[in-house]
């Protein structure tokens, strides 16, 4: 350790301006939490509020196509908003060189990770941040994370880091199927049938893959990994490893049930966009992550968003009946851009386009 960091100021600047993230400061031996990360008392996960008897759905994938599998994934979709499948088709395999090509990423030396920041990185489409909003803020969250979006194999090859670049990029060859279908199967209950580039691009013009890291933390218990927050994107998938620590918003007030990771398991969650669009027949449900004192966590979503170009609102044919809709028309880069400007907010971000 060159200085040591004891201000405040020190660790943004450490952990922010300098890029090493938080995954820098437990490189260099940090013993117990800095203030800037510890949640104020009610943002902490209070265990006497933990639902263990409760779980989530685990759906068996492999004959989507048969309308009882169509109809448990959207009776989950309503319900819950959240379910794993297994038998999805993409192979044990390349899970699990995915979960270990992101822990070889953020196990690099500090200058070799640094290449990946926004000023550094040689494409816009690879991106290392810590936290969520730094800028935004109070309170910093336990995670690093290497954002990468899709765009083509040809480009992934060329710019996403090789310590992770090839497991990333089989993963996201076989889990663009997967996708296709789950919003095929999602949609159909929509009465949106048919499937042509520009609802395509609409649902799914923005595959968004994320390699998270919440490095071993000296007490989970006072931070947060990730804090209270639905995702914005139509739907995602989400990896997650054996730590266990993603909670799920219960049905039961301020409850949070435990996701226990399934081994090949895939998560799936509706983000706020497919909330809007489906007038709120799915739900968007919050969840939060916390970090493990013993071991370094990881987890690998891929945020399915709209292109950003898009504009989102219920669609026509969920209003057909005469249902009113609640929600009304905004780009979703604007939406995008109002999810960033604040720090993670529970389910606060939909009201943004709530008529
Ligand atoms: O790490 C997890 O299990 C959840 C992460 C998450 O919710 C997110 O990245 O949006
Ligand atoms: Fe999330």
């Amino acid at each position: 350790m060159s200085a040591p960091i004891s201000s405040s100021s020190d660790v943004i600047d450490f952990v922010v301006h300098r890029g090493n993230g938080v995954t820098g400061l437990v490189q260099i031996g940090v013993e117990s939490v800095p203030d800037r990360y510890i949640q104020p008392r009610e943002e902490r996960l209070d265990p006497s509020k933990l639902e263990t008897q409760e779980s989530i759905p685990i759906i068996d994938f492999s004959n989507w196509a048969d309308p009882k599998v169509a109809e448990s994934i959207c009776d989950a979709a309503s319900k819950w908003g959240f379910f794993q499948i297994v038998n999805h088709g993409v192979p044990l395999e390349v899970l699990e060189d995915l979960k270990n090509a992101a822990r070889r990423f953020f196990e690099l030396p500090g200058e070799e990770r640094k290449k990946y920041l926004k000023e550094n990185s040689p494409s816009e489409t690879v991106r290392l941040c810590t936290s969520f909003s730094p800028q935004a803020e109070e309170v910093l969250e336990w995670k690093d994370y290497l954002t990468l979006l899709w765009v083509s194999e040809s480009e992934a090859s060329a710019f996403w880091p090789p310590a992770c670049r090839d497991q990333a990029i089989a993963y996201m060859k076989k889990a663009e199927v997967l996708i296709r279908r789950l919003l095929e199967v999602l949609l159909k209950r929509l009465h949106t049938k048919e499937r042509d580039r520009t609802k395509e691009y609409m649902l799914m013009g923005e595959l968004r893959l994320s390699l998270n890291y919440y490095p071993r933390c000296p007490s989970p218990e006072l931070t947060a990994g990730v804090g209270r927050h639905s995702d914005i994107s139509t739907i995602t998938v989400l990896l997650q490893d054996e730590t266990g620590g993603l909670y799920v918003r219960g049905a039961k007030e301020d409850t949070w049930i435990p996701v226990p990771p399934v081994k090949g398991a895939l998560v799936v969650n509706i983000g706020d966009v497919l909330q809007i669009m489906s007038n709120d027949l799915y739900k968007s449900i919050e969840h939060r992550a916390i970090a493990n004192r013993s071991r370094n966590r990881v987890s690998v979503p891929i945020f399915v968003n709209p292109g950003p170009d898009t504009i989102i609102g219920p669609l026509p044919e969920v209003l057909e009946s005469g249902e009113k809709p609640v929600y009304k028309h905004v780009t979703f880069a604007d939406y995008f851009k109002h999810f960033f400007s604040k720090g993670h907010d529970g389910k606060n971000t939909i009201e943004f386009a709530r008529i």
